[in-house]
């Protein structure tokens, strides 16, 4: 036998060991799990066995109090027990198949022995609670895995840095507890073992990379000291299972401090909260808040405005090109993504000190109960020392007050008496019913016939006052709209204001806020409102955060007070208007030096070498991209001069692509209109799938899909349906095509209808011409 083999022989053996404790501790577990929830049954079921009622005197009311609290919290406690024992049972199973995937030879400074320390995705100890069978992936010692070749290396802990030598690394895949594959590694983390990983299928959730996390990657989930991590990483880098991961070690280097609900994600678009949303339940962790910008600024602008969206907004900027509007929706974006528009903000709203303030009627069945002339001269009543947000609140006091006021007089009025008789039954039942209540309590005597149309007035006119009531306690008594609008009406000393504002206006006179208007919307309401803050996160995650704007980030950093932010992004995928022609991501942000540190990735690993040696040719600054060295065929381009062609020559792709027995294939478009087109035609001879901007699940097989849908998802096979410069003829349009084809995995393939894209101008040697 091999040295080889018998080492792998030895290993299995510990193996063996460890699945046989894991599942003896199993066992043990369940075994646990049954007893907590039959004895969880029997609280239930004797629940007011164990409860002293007694309401006589006010000291036994207080017992009674006391003794249900007391079981409910029995209860409570067992139910939070079982909750936990769950969530263990299901790592270990985990565990169980695959224990660990990293071991470490690790000779202490000072020492005579090296320690083996094996990692997994959880720790495991053995039977006394004494040593560790199994090191958690993210204690500090398993730092060292990812950081060190073999040689001298270190670790952080609390107390200080443990400085040793590393004798051995090896690195396993253990699947249903068989060692499939054992590799002892050198410099880095196994290439072997990577290039395994990145061969597999892509699919419709991502994947953990806690096996193969690199070096640089490791640094951004080990970061703590920084308050803005911003991390600038090549297209398929790595940055989004960084961030993930890194939300699964912050849970557990701040364990009993920081739960999942202390951490919110900001992504692209919801398909991109559906594909990464297997990753942090795999490692046994609960999955952070996630949300998109819109959807937020969604919940803060009133129903009746239309709300555009990012991608309305991309889209409308790709299909005005060359028409007059272009240009005006241009310098609109531009002007709204600025901090100067935050400040112009912040200075008006100081002007609505003295006047300007504007207000909506309060009416009841057409009539106005309190005009917003009225409302707008109380409001400048109140002492101009008082900040606007306490004379707003002091205003909403007082309307309320007046609402109560009125509703009272309104109970005399004749429609009342009228409009009674056509309640339904049940609201005359429920008078009854509060007649009877009541009658038990009062014993003076009303006439009846009185007292129920008294108790019905007021369901009715209850009925009426409540939405005025919920109005005004939403703030929706501020004619926000109106307060925005003029801002528009003075001069400025802007570019194309004239414009601009001609433009603004009519959008809002329609009631469409534009995208680029909604953060400056929900800030002014916020400086009027009282500024909105959320202390409960202390971690914000900004994923494809190149595709904000200054006044966006200015937005969330003052949203999230308490919060550190990691920020992660690729300026070359910065497809969004305000950022087309950035240099950096932050740049014009109002994030200042000291707060942040920068983490630069440039290795890419989704790509084989050739696709990430073409798509290199299509950046100006491409140079610095590296390859993970993974084989593959170049990609490829095909011309053709008819869309018959087109369509029938990207069909047989698709069935090539699918005959080499790729899962997930993906026919990445420009716009939602030419998807639509792809979609009609490809869905009458295959099953395909539409990816549109409603869509919240990621479907496997093959999808046609928009390129801004795509972004931070990847696909075994690309195949770009128009490469031609009819399609991607503008410089505007080069980070657009760089995120369509750095999607593909294994295979990328470009058609092209009439003359290429100029932005494939240096591509010749790295495509294949068919
Ligand atoms: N250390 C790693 N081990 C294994 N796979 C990795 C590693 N780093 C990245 N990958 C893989 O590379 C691919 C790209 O990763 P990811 O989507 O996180 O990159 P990204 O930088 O967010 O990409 P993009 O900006 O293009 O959306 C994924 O399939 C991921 O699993």
């Amino acid at each position: 036998m091999s040295n080889e083999q018998t080492v792998k022989l030895e290993e299995q053996k510990r193996v063996d060991v460890i699945v046989s404790e894991i599942k003896e501790k199993l066992t043990n577990l369940t075994e646990h799990k049954e007893k907590v929830s039959s004895d969880a049954l029997e609280i239930r079921k004797t629940f007011w066995n164990d409860v002293t009622i007694n309401f006589d005197e006010a000291d036994d009311i207080a017992e009674t109090y006391s003794s249900i609290k007391q079981q409910a919290q029995l209860l409570s406690e067992r139910d939070r027990s079982q909750g936990q024992l769950n969530k263990q049972i299901q790592t270990l199973s985990r565990l169980k198949n695959s224990p660990y995937f990293g071991r470490v030879d690790f000779k202490e400074e000072g020492e005579k022995q090296a320690e083996s320390i094996y990692l997994g995705i959880t720790s495991f100890m053995d039977k006394d609670d004494e040593n560790f069978l199994i090191y958690d992936w993210r204690a500090p010692i398993s730092s060292i895995y990812y950081d060190f070749a073999p040689g001298p290396a270190n670790y952080h802990t609390p107390e200080g840095t443990i400085e040793g030598n590393m004798e051995l690394k090896r690195q396993f895949i253990i699947k249903n507890s068989k060692i499939e594959g054992m590799f002892d590694t050198g410099v880095t983390i196994g290439d072997q073992l990577l290039q395994e990983v990145l061969g597999n299928n892509a699919s419709t959730q991502m994947k953990s990379i806690v096996a193969t996390i690199q070096r640089e990657q490791n640094q951004i989930i080990r970061n703590e000291k920084s308050k803005v991590l911003m991390v600038q990483g090549v297209a398929g880098s790595g940055k989004t299972s960084a961030a993930l991961q890194r939300v699964a070690y912050l849970l557990y280097r701040y364990r009993g401090i920081i739960t999942s609900q202390n951490i919110m994600l900001f992504s692209p678009n919801p398909l991109f909260n559906s594909y990464i949303s297997t990753v942090l339940p795999e490692l046994g962790e609960e999955n952070m808040q996630q949300t998109t910008f819109f959807e937020y600024l969604g919940s803060r602008i009133e129903k009746r405005m239309n709300l555009e969206d990012s991608f309305t907004q991309l889209e409308d900027v790709l299909n005005s090109e060359g028409n007059n509007q272009h240009d005006i929706r241009l310098m609109n974006i531009q002007l709204k993504s600025s901090l100067l528009f935050k400040e112009m903000i912040e200075n008006y709203v100081k002007s609505l000190d003295i006047k300007g303030m504007e207000f909506t009627d309060i009416i009841l069945k057409g009539t106005v109960l309190v005009s917003k002339e009225q409302l707008k001269e109380k409001f400048y009543t109140y002492d101009q020392s008082y900040s606007i947000p306490n004379r707003v609140e002091l205003l909403q006091e007082w309307l309320l007050k007046e609402l109560r006021k009125l509703k009272k007089l309104e109970k005399k009025k004749d429609w009342v008496r009228e409009e009674i008789q056509f309640l339904d039954k049940e609201d005359f039942l429920d008078a009854y019913k509060e007649l009877q209540r009541k009658k038990e309590f009062n014993q003076e005597s009303f006439d009846d016939f009185e007292r129920e149309e008294k108790i019905l007035a007021e369901v009715l006119v209850s009925r009426y006052f409540k939405p005025l009531i919920r109005k005004v306690k939403k703030m929706r008594f501020i004619n926000f709209k109106k307060i925005y609008s003029q801002l528009f009406v003075g001069e400025q000393d802007i570019q194309k204001w004239n414009d601009i504002r001609e433009y603004t206006l009519s959008r809002l006179n329609e009631d469409h806020l534009n995208y680029e208007d909604a953060t400056p919307y929900v800030y002014l309401k916020d400086l009027i409102e009282g500024r909105k803050m959320n202390l409960s996160i202390r971690h914000v995650f900004i994923d494809e955060a190149q595709d904000y704007s200054p006044f966006q980030f200015a937005y969330i950093k003052q949203l999230f007070p308490q919060s550190k932010m990691t920020l992660l992004g690729d300026i070359n995928q910065g497809i969004y208007t305000h950022s087309t022609y950035q240099k950096s991501m932050l740049q014009d942000t109002d994030f200042t030096e000291e707060d942040q540190e920068t983490i630069i990735l440039t290795r890419s690993y989704r790509s084989t070498r050739p696709i990430v040696e073409f798509t290199k040719t299509l950046l100006h600054d491409g140079s610095l991209i590296e390859a993970f060295n993974r084989d593959g065929n170049k990609p490829t381009f095909t011309q053709v001069e008819k869309k018959e062609q087109l369509q029938e020559s990207v069909l047989e792709k698709v069935k090539d692509m699918q005959s080499k027995g790729h899962k997930t294939i993906a026919v990445i478009c420009k716009s939602a209109t030419e998807s639509a087109e792809a979609f009609a035609y490809l869905n009458q001879h295959l099953d395909v799938h539409l990816m549109e901007k409603g869509t919240i699940t990621f479907e496997s097989g093959i999808v046609v899909i928009p390129a801004y849908l795509a972004k931070g998802i990847e696909f075994d096979a690309v195949i770009i349906y128009d490469a031609s410069n009819h399609v991607y003829g503008r410089e505007s349009e080069r980070r657009l095509f760089y995120t369509a084809c750095t999607r593909a995995m294994h295979e990328l393939h470009l058609f092209s209808m009439g003359e290429k894209s100029f932005l494939l101008k240096n591509s010749g040697e790295y495509l294949y011409s068919l």
